[in-house]
């Protein structure tokens, strides 16, 4: 099968984990940022997280770059055109970005000035390529909780016009969603769709709590499910979509080794599993990279690929007409 060919859909991407080096280049000598090196491969091997980490905290911790050169307009609107494009050229028919405003404030912009920037990069790119996209705005867990209803409030003029959804990132701490209780309640209460990374460090009473109590209907990554019953009849029951990111968690030691991965189990057992590819330039992959080896090391076949792709559809947060637009290519 040509897995460049095959239409896909990403629904779990973060901008700042997915620029291209030589971007990180050019906007570093435009801002007068010094860098160590002006070479792609070196700038690239600095954002790359090794193939296994000791844990999610050095993952995360080869962002710090990246953000570095996020902090003006003209900078986030083109990273966002960057990403939309890469994606678009080898197929991704919808993508669904997700980034945390609070990361991009260090020069002053507003957090209506970042989404209204990251949006307009993503329209430049529907405009010119077959693909269409969302936004998601993602807290930080860990950063200050206090502007959380400031971020959602400066998205709401965006909401079904390009934000379509609030996230919690960052390091997972067992028992966190007590703590976001109100501010997801809130993010729904101004129309906002609600996924959550859980489950990925962290046990599966965290997945059971993102639905129960914070109303998600897409779990971010979700692996720790398969030992934890309950959690998994919840997923199951109320067709929780699960965002798998195969390369991104054999990084972070979610699961020991691509084979270990539960999602095939999941498939088989009808859950609405999706692949994802969490960060392209932190992963150091692609849509074709993720859809590749999952297909190859479960030994996928086509009807497998039309079910995974149908349940990205149904998953995805986009409008009934982008959805419609999308199944044509079943
Ligand atoms: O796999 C992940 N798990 C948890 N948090 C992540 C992952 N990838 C990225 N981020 C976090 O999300 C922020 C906003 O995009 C990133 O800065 C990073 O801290
Ligand atoms: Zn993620």
């Amino acid at each position: 099968m040509n897995y460049f060919d095959l239409p896909k859909i990403d629904l779990h991407c973060h901008l700042d984990g997915s620029l291209r080096p030589q971007t990180v280049i050019d906007l570093a000598a435009e801002q007068k940022i010094e860098l160590p090196s002006q070479d792609p491969a070196v700038i690239k091997e600095m954002m790359v997280a090794p193939e296994t980490c000791p844990n999610l905290q050095e993952y995360l911790d080869r962002f710090a770059l990246p953000i570095q050169v996020m902090q003006t307009k003209e900078s986030l609107e083109r990273i966002s055109f960057e990403l939309f494009e890469d994606a678009a050229k080898e197929n991704v028919k919808y993508l669904e970005v997700r980034f945390g405003p609070q990361l991009h404030t260090q020069q002053g912009l507003t957090y209506a000035e970042i989404i209204d920037s990251v949006v307009k990069g993503m329209k430049r790119a529907e405009a010119l390529y077959d693909i269409h996209g969302n936004y998601i705005l993602s807290l930080v867990k860990l950063l200050p909780i206090d502007s959380v209803n400031d971020i959602i409030d400066a998205g709401v003029p965006f909401v079904g016009k390009g934000v379509v959804a609030f996230d919690l990132a960052g390091a997972e701490l067992d028992n966190f969603a007590h703590d976001y209780v109100e501010y997801t309640q809130y993010a729904r209460e101004q129309g906002y769709r609600i996924t959550i990374h859980a489950g990925e460090q962290g046990c599966g009473q965290n997945v059971y709590d993102a639905i129960e109590l914070l109303g998600a209907e897409r779990i971010g990554h979700g692996v720790a499910i398969k030992d934890h019953a309950e959690a998994y009849q919840r997923v199951k029951e109320d067709v929780v979509g699960l965002e798998a990111c195969p390369s991104s968690n054999v990084q972070t030691k979610a699961i020991p080794e691509l084979k270990a991965h539960p999602l095939n189990d999941f498939h088989k057992d009808g859950l609405a599993v999706t692949i994802n590819t969490d960060n392209r330039t932190v992963s150091n992959t692609t849509m074709t990279d993720e859809v590749t080896k999952v297909m190859e090391q479960f030994e996928l076949t086509a009807e497998d690929y039309k079910q995974i792709y149908t349940a990205s559809v149904e998953q995805a947060f986009a409008s009934d007409d982008v959805k419609k637009h999308l199944m044509q290519f079943v």
